[in-house]
């Protein structure tokens, strides 16, 4: 069997109502609706396995704390399950709030209607709802009924309704409301509908304080939402007393527009929708109430439904309908607030950074690329919003690393580090997930454990040799001294010595520079690994107590350090952590140090100790070729060097013991 190459003699188009004059496209949505949850009686009558009992009973609790207030809870007539549900709910104290409408749906049929009038015995509200078929297709396949006969039992069936409830005495229940749904509404002849509806108002006699609902259903959706806007706005218009009547909504998802028709029906004049959480029922299901108060949420106007958990409401649907919740679900699927792609995460980024800075609080406007919804309005956190996969960015590496470490980085880390992430992700041909990008990181620029570098001890002293060209430094140019008078405290010169642990073996080095940074820097060269500071920025991190990933006090500097080779095209990143802002600077040189050995060719062992204080390397090792190839011209650092140098300025010396810092991170 294939599609019919013509199929327009099978499916024959829905005509439209012609009305000119319609109102509905210029209206907007601009109140909040009644709402009917279907959840317990249209939504479970389509599942494999309808809920049992206390299923029932959780989800109704769900649904009176999210705040509907008119809840379908069952079709008694059904059988056992429904009919007890419904009477642990009425004879059960403190469970169904006064102000909560409890439904419950019989087909016209008297002794069912009977039954389902019994269930409710013992309630404050209750509405009794009725369904009967209208369209031409149904009547005449499924009843073999003609219009007049139709209507007829429509009419003797509201009658008996009306006889067992508001107009007994003894019906049990404080107040009654009836609701009256002609089966596929949007199939049937809308002249035919109002004339069931006015001969069935005529039997119930409604009040404007007690309205009879009319519940409109597009029991199968078959055609444009337009059209449905249409047929309710013709109904609208054209029923009488239209004050005593409640226009309610029940679409169903056959062509995949029923939120669409909601919507446009509502603007069309309805007062009510009926649906179900996350769109559950009959075939493609019935309309998502999620979906229609999020939307009516995102223009501003509060739903009167409370969606701030919106996972806990996940958890409760997903386990009674044993249907999972579709991952791209409007508002509820896992990947509705998140990006994976470079451009939406980097968009993304830009605007929370763009809300952050103009210090915006949580009620200022949304304007935020890709995202209508605040996810923190529904409970959902940021770091579900980016995600990381082989089609990411720098920017959604980076917001990862904002948020597992609160690291900044700077853009070329940013480029430097997602290269690493996306060799990464095209490996293992998978989604990262943020811890495992975080301890990419932490290991990438050795937070934990710098595999080559140790900072044992150290002492920062003001040089007083007053030498223009300390050993090892000759990235400064001469100083203009006069003899016999110390310098001016501004260009005094710092030198380090100390004890740095390389491959497990500790040594003695010493180098002078204008700051500590670059004093180790030139410790450094003195053991021939010559590197020149390109960028470096620092920044603070408060801690907001106990964050995973950094052990520390609660402020402490991270140092972001390029440094290239002398000679060399080549560029590594160093990070350090720590609470001293000068420790931090000099364990991003180590880390930078240590990627740098490490990305070489060769391994430059062994190291040997020439004097106390100094190495070398073992003539012809790799290390000493490298060395060689450094020696060439040293450039200085960039500006942003003398920030951290200003630092040192602060204080005569400052010492340190690293080792057990080197492991901090
Ligand atoms: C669009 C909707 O969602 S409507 C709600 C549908 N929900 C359900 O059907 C769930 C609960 N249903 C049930 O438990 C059963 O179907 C019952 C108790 C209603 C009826 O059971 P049965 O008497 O065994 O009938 P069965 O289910 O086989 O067929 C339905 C019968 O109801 C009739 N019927 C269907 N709709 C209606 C209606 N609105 N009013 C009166 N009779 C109706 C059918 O014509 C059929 O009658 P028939 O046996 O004379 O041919
Ligand atoms: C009973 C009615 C309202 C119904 O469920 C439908 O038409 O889909």
């Amino acid at each position: 069997m294939v599609m019919l190459k013509d199929p327009s003699k099978k499916y024959r188009r829905f005509k439209p109502l012609d009305i000119p004059d319609r109102q509905w496209p210029t209206k907007t949505i601009d109140k909040v609706p009644r709402w009917l949850a279907t959840d317990l009686r249209d939504g479970n009558q389509s599942l494999v396995d309808p809920m049992d009992g206390e299923q029932k009973w959780r989800y109704f609790q769900m649904l009176v704390k999210l705040g509907y207030k008119e809840i379908e809870v069952s079709f008694p007539s059904s059988g056992a399950t429904d009919y007890d549900f419904t009477r642990r709910l009425v004879t059960t104290p403190g469970v169904v709030p006064d102000d909560v409408w409890l439904q419950v749906l019989s087909p016209c049929r008297k002794e069912l209607i009977r039954r389902t009038v019994d269930s409710l015995k013992g309630s404050k509200k209750a509405v009794l709802h009725l369904y009967l078929a209208t369209s031409p297709c149904f009547q005449q396949i499924v009843f073999g009924m003609s219009n007049e006969q139709s209507k007829a039992l429509a009419v003797e069936c509201t009658k008996y309704a009306r006889s067992i409830t508001k107009d007994d005495p003894n019906s049990g229940v404080e107040e009654w409301a009836y609701e009256f749904s002609p089966e596929t509404f949007s199939d049937s002849n809308m002249d035919f509908v109002l004339d069931v509806c006015e001969a069935v108002k005529a039997a119930w006699e409604p009040s404007e304080q007690h309205p009879i609902i009319f519940n409109l259903p597009a029991t199968v959706e078959m055609s444009t939402p337009n059209v449905y806007a249409d047929q309710i706005e013709f109904f609208c218009r054209n029923v009488t007393e239209r004050e005593k009547i409640c226009v309610s909504l029940h679409p169903h998802n056959d062509r995949g527009c029923a939120v669409a028709a909601a919507e446009l029906a509502q603007m069309a004049g309805a007062d009510r929708v009926e649906g179900t959480l996350f769109g559950n029922g009959e075939r493609t299901g019935n309309v998502d109430l999620v979906t229609l108060a999020l939307n009516l949420y995102t223009q501003g106007i509060h739903p009167g439904i409370d969606f701030s958990d919106l996972n806990s409401v996940i958890d409760i649907v997903e386990t009674s309908n044993k249907i999972p919740i579709h991952p791209r679900q409007p508002y509820g699927g896992q990947l509705v607030v998140c990006a994976f792609s470079g451009s939406h995460q980097d968009a993304i980024k830009k605007g929370f950074q763009a809300r952050e800075k103009s210090n915006a609080t949580r009620e200022d406007p949304w304007v935020m690329p890709y995202l209508p919804l605040d996810p923190e309005d529904i409970g959902r956190t940021y770091e579900a919003i980016i995600r990381v996969n082989s089609q990411s960015g720098k920017g959604g590496v980076a917001w990862i690393i904002k948020r597992t470490l609160e690291l900044d980085l700077p853009r070329g880390l940013q480029i430097a580090f997602s290269k690493i992430v996306q060799r990464e992700t095209d490996m293992l041909g998978r989604e990262l997930l943020p811890n495992e990008i975080k301890e990419l990181f932490v290991e990438a620029y050795h937070l934990n454990r710098n595999p080559r570098f140790g900072l044992v001890d150290y002492n920062i002293t003001t040089d007083r040799s007053a030498s223009p060209h300390p050993a090892g430094d000759t990235t400064q140019k001469p100083q203009q001294q006069t003899p016999g008078k110390t310098a001016p405290s501004r260009n005094l010169r710092r030198k380090f010595s100390g004890v740095i642990e390389i491959d497990g073996h500790e040594h003695h080095v010493e180098g002078v520079g204008n700051g500590a940074l670059s004093a180790l820097a030139a410790a450094l060269k003195n053991l021939g690994i010559d590197l020149d500071i390109a960028d470096y920025k620092e920044h603070s991190i408060e801690r907001r107590g106990g964050g995973e990933g950094v052990k520390g006090r609660d402020t402490q500097a991270a140092t972001f350090i390029e440094c290239t080779a002398s000679g060399q095209a080549q560029k590594v990143w160093g990070v350090g952590i720590h609470e001293d802002v000068v420790q931090s600077s000099l364990f991003a040189l180590l880390s930078a140090a240590s990627s740098f050995l490490s990305s070489r060719p060769s391994t430059p062992v062994p190291f040997r100790p020439k004097r106390s204080n100094t190495l070398d390397m073992e003539p012809g090792s790799p290390l000493s070729g490298l060395r060689n190839e450094l020696n060439g011209a040293p450039k200085s650092g960039p500006d942003a060097v003398a920030k951290l140098e200003a630092h040192v300025e602060k204080g005569e010396q400052i010492n340190g013991t690293g080792k057990e810092n080197a492991e901090a991170s």
